[in-house]
């Protein structure tokens, strides 16, 4: 195994990895099916709004829920969270198989949750959660025009 995946952790050991972590933690969540320059500049960005980055991953199940495509996620989770892992900016991975990141968010408790500038914070189960207890719920303005379906889209135009 290699050293990186010792971030990956089990929904078990969560709280307790987390409150191991440098503090402030923040928190985040997605799919991260075909990482682009959009996610990890996202991702450097989420971190630098504290001491510790947390990544929750879409299981390969709830990925199909979301209705991406019949043929997503392209990349496993154990794939998924290993490159995730891998990143620099990232603390701790962790993966949930629930439709949205709730669980996750209320077991960890993080000070900040951190999402993409396509989501409004108040809208959604994790930032009202996070702002319910007091703690800081964050969108981050997309500094790259970048998406995992158009790269799949470029591919298959291409591929023949
Ligand atoms: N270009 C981008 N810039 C900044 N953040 C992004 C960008 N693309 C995605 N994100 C954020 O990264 C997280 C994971 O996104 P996701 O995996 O859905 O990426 P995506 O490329 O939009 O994927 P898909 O095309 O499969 O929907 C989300 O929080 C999302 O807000
Ligand atoms: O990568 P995505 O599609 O941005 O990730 C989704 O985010 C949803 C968001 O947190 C609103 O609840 C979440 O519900 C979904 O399970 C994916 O993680």
């Amino acid at each position: 195994m290699a050293i990186f995946e010792q971030k990956i952790c089990t929904r078990a050991t969560l709280p307790q990895r987390v409150a191991d972590l440098p503090q402030p933690v923040v928190l985040t969540n997605g799919v991260f099916d075909i990482l682009h320059r959009g996610h990890v500049t996202y991702l450097a960005q989420a971190r630098e709004l504290g001491a510790s980055l947390v990544v929750a991953v879409n299981t390969d199940a709830s990925v199909k829920r979301l209705g991406k495509g019949d043929d997503r996620p392209l990349n496993t989770l154990a794939d998924r969270m290993a490159v995730l892992a891998a990143l620099e900016s990232v603390s701790l991975v962790v993966e949930f198989d629930e439709d949205t990141a709730l669980e996750v968010v209320q077991e960890a408790r993080p000070d900040i949750y951190a999402k993409g500038g396509d989501y409004v914070m108040s809208e959604i189960p994790e930032g009202k959660a996070v702002i319910a207890y007091g703690g800081k719920a964050v969108a981050i303005d997309f500094a790259h025009d970048r998406s995992t379906t158009r790269l799949v889209a470029k591919i298959r135009q291409y591929g023949g």
